[in-house]
């Protein structure tokens, strides 16, 4: 846990080695107490060296003991022993200091670091604050701005900028502090563990040290036991085991090999395909990219290059414009690795695409598909090669969004499955393996939960106060505002298709009801009026102009409203946030019950991850099934229970009957819930 060796008779070697990132877990903390103890009292002993083992000084505290009673010695006496020894002590950092490795470098008299070593205090990521003296000492030596900045956004920094952090604490201090709360509430809102961290950066500014580790002591008690540190700690392990994909097979992440894909080829350079190859260029891919026409090309061309220039330019590397072609003909695609098609909706279009790729490509090329929701497998049928076929379903914007669904077809082979999981990684996407249903994890769940906020507008609220409701609670957009960020017209184009609405639909058909369930049409009626949202300045929301970004509430859309009740004899009545929240957000989970259920995901962790990192759903609520399980299941199955009755014609709402198992077994916590789906029918 740490290895004591005597160096040139003189200097004492303390080497964190508790592998993987030497986190300071109550045996490291022991040793760590032994060793600096035997240093100290050796009079051989003219100074003490502490490092960390395989190229990583220490990753803080051992976050998993967090979970239970805190036991061995505390951080924080054995860190002031650090400082106060008679001997100097220097921290050699290589590869991380993070957390308390961050504060174990902080007690030490000098530091070293390797130029790639990052530094930085990741705490309010776990719903906590630096505690080992983090928010004391940091201040005290770069000043009161910079500590502010790192500790309360949690960014890391590299060794080399931190002689450049000499800011003195300004004349204005609550001025200042209040500035940086104000940006704290702006970019995480309800989040409290920056808020606690500026309380404590205050106290280094105003109090003697031994009243501020006090004051960072009792605000770390309230953060430590909070919902919020529950929450955010279990993303920081979900997405950590959403990687570790396991199949029903048997395969899984550590027994199928990935191939090496040097080459690949994007079919489509709309929204997604241009946004696939920039991801896949600043890896170091080369890429073929291939349109239907010639100006689609020129201009899909053109972003790509631009795009990939102002993200080298951010990164301060030259662009990797030499890794691309651009082609009108599939006929160049006969030797890439792999290629990913993103072209239209439009499942003929697609089994065409696929058909003719299966002829032009060599026999060990992998075919994906960046559909949004067709079914995978199908595509597959029509190919020489279904194991090779397996979904990549990225995210807009595609060089963007860190998620990236895996969709695994019944026929995708484990390799086939390792190596789409391992490009994502490259990439530097958080890649989730799903199975194959209608819109497999993430589209499939938007639907009940789109479905209530309309079906809210319906029974008397507003976009404004739905959309404020989820903000409240954390989203950083409301459903409509992302609506009309995303194109009204993509929901109105794929309900169409599906015969929901236009000249398909039954005349006969009552208006609000398809298929005997309830239907709500106001999404259509505001498509009918070409509102799409922010691109054409109007939508659910009024916009400065065609592209702008203000959303302003639309008389015109609440007058649509007031006549669309009156027209249905509805009375409208006042909603409150809480029926809004449980209405959205326990049907979302519900569903993920039922994915559960469908074995379309294999744990709630991936469901979660795939909110988190593809839906903006708020990191300190844990995603939607840390969520439910965080309000207590036998409660969301009461009110969904409730909600179901008053809307019967909403099977949405019913209770799925995993969740009714989960609550009969005494609602076992998240983690555990596996065991309980085990027996359930798999689709991955
Ligand atoms: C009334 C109650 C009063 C309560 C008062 C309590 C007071 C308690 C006193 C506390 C003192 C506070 C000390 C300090 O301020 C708090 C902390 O230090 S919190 C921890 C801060 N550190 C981090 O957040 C770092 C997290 N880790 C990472 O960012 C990355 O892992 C990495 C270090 C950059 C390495 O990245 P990678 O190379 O990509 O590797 P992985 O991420 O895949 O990790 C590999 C493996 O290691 C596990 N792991 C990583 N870090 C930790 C850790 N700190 N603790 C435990 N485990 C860790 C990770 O989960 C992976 O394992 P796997 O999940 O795959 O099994
Ligand atoms: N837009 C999104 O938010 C989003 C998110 C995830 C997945 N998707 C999926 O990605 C795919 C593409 O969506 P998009 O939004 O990029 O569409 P888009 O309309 O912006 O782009 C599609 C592109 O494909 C090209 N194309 C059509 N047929 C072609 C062919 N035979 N050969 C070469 N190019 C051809 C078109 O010219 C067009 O440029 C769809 O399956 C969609 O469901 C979209």
């Amino acid at each position: 846990m740490a290895r004591y060796e005597l160096v040139k008779r003189s200097v004492a070697l303390i080497t964190l080695t508790n592998p993987p990132v030497n986190a300071l877990s109550s045996a490291v903390r022991h040793a760590m107490a032994k060793s600096m103890e035997q240093a100290l009292n050796d009079p051989k002993v003219t100074a003490v060296v502490i490092c960390g083992e395989n190229g990583r000084f220490c990753g803080g505290a051992d976050i998993r003991e967090f979970a239970g009673p805190l036991r061995g010695p505390p951080l924080v006496p054995l860190l002031d022993a650090i400082e106060a020894g008679e001997k100097p002590v220097v921290a050699a950092i290589e590869g991380v200091a993070l957390g308390g490795g961050f504060e174990l470098a902080l007690v030490c008299h000098y530091c070293i670091a390797h130029f790639k070593a990052r530094l930085g205090l990741p705490e309010v990521t776990l719903g906590i604050l630096p505690a080992a003296g983090g928010t004391q000492r940091l201040p005290r030596l770069i000043g009161i701005p910079a500590a502010l900045e790192l500790i309360t956004t949690a960014k890391p920094l590299s060794s080399r900028r931190v002689s450049m952090l000499t800011t003195p604490c300004p004349p204005d201090l609550d001025a200042l502090l209040e500035v940086v709360t104000m940006e704290v509430k702006k970019k995480a809102r309800g989040v409290m563990a920056p808020l606690a961290c500026i309380q404590a950066v205050r106290a280094a500014a105003t109090m003697p040290y031994s009243k501020g580790i006090k004051r960072e002591s009792e605000l770390m008690a309230t953060l430590f036991n909070s919902g919020q540190a529950r929450a955010l700690q279990y993303c920081f392990f979900a997405q950590r085991t959403a990687g570790k994909w396991t199949l029903p097979s048997g395969a899984q992440w550590n027994n199928s090999k990935p191939r090496e894909i040097r080459s690949a080829a994007i079919i489509g350079l709309g929204t997604m395909g241009r946004g696939i190859v920039v991801s896949l260029a600043r890896v170091g891919i080369s890429v073929i990219a291939v349109e239907s026409e010639k100006k689609l090309l020129e201009t899909g061309k053109q972003m790509v290059i631009g795009m990939l220039e102002r993200d080298a330019k951010r990164r301060g590397v030259s662009a990797s414009l030499n890794l691309l072609k651009f082609t009108l003909s599939l006929q160049d695609l006969k030797d890439v690795d792999l290629v990913i098609e993103a072209v239209f909706e439009d499942m003929a279009l697609k089994k065409r695409v696929f058909q003719e790729l299966s002829k032009v490509c060599r026999p060990a090329t992998l075919l994906c598909t960046n559909t949004s929701g067709l079914d995978v497998d199908a595509l597959a049928g029509v190919t020489d090669r279904p194991h090779l076929v397996v979904g990549m379903h990225f995210f807009s914007p595609a060089h963007v969004m860190k998620l990236l669904e895996v969709v695994c077809g019944p026929r995708s082979s484990s390799e086939t499955i390792a190596t789409a999981m391992s490009l994502g990684k490259r990439m530097g996407k958080v890649s989730v393996a799903v199975g194959n249903c209608p819109g497999f994890v993430g589209n499939r769940m938007l639907k009940p939960y789109m479905d209530q906020a309309t079906f809210l507008l319906e029974e008397g609220a507003t976009p404004e106060q739905i959309d404020k409701a989820l903000e409240d609670f954390g989203f950083a957009m409301g459903v409509f505002r992302m609506s009309d960020l995303a194109g009204l017209d993509v929901g109105w184009r794929i309900r169409k298709e599906s015969g929901l609405t236009g000249p398909d639909v039954d005349p006969k058909n009552p208006p609000r009801r398809r298929h005997g369930r309830r239907y709500c049409p106001i999404p259509d009626m505001v498509c009918e009026q070409g509102r799409f949202g922010q691109k054409t300045g109007r939508g659910w929301y009024m916009y400065d102009k065609p592209g702008g970004t203000n959303a302003k509430p639309d008389p015109l859309i609440q007058n649509l409203l007031e006549m669309y009740r009156s027209r249905y004899a509805i009375q409208p009545r006042n909603i409150s946030d809480q029926e809004i929240i449980e209405r959205c957000l326990f049907a979302l989970a519900n569903e993920g019950f039922r994915i559960l259920e469908d074995g379309i995901a294999a744990r709630p962790e991936d469901i979660d991850v795939i909110y988190l990192f593809g839906y903006g759903f708020p990191r300190h609520r844990g995603g939607p099934m840390f969520y439910a399980s965080m309000v207590g299941l036998e409660r969301v199955l009461e009110r969904l229970e409730h909600y179901h009755q008053a809307h019967p014609d909403v099977p949405h709402l019913e209770p799925s009957p995993l969740l009714k198992k989960l609550v009969a077994c005494g609602s076992p916590s998240v983690q555990t819930w596996r065991e309980h789906i085990k027996t359930m029918h798999s689709h991955l």
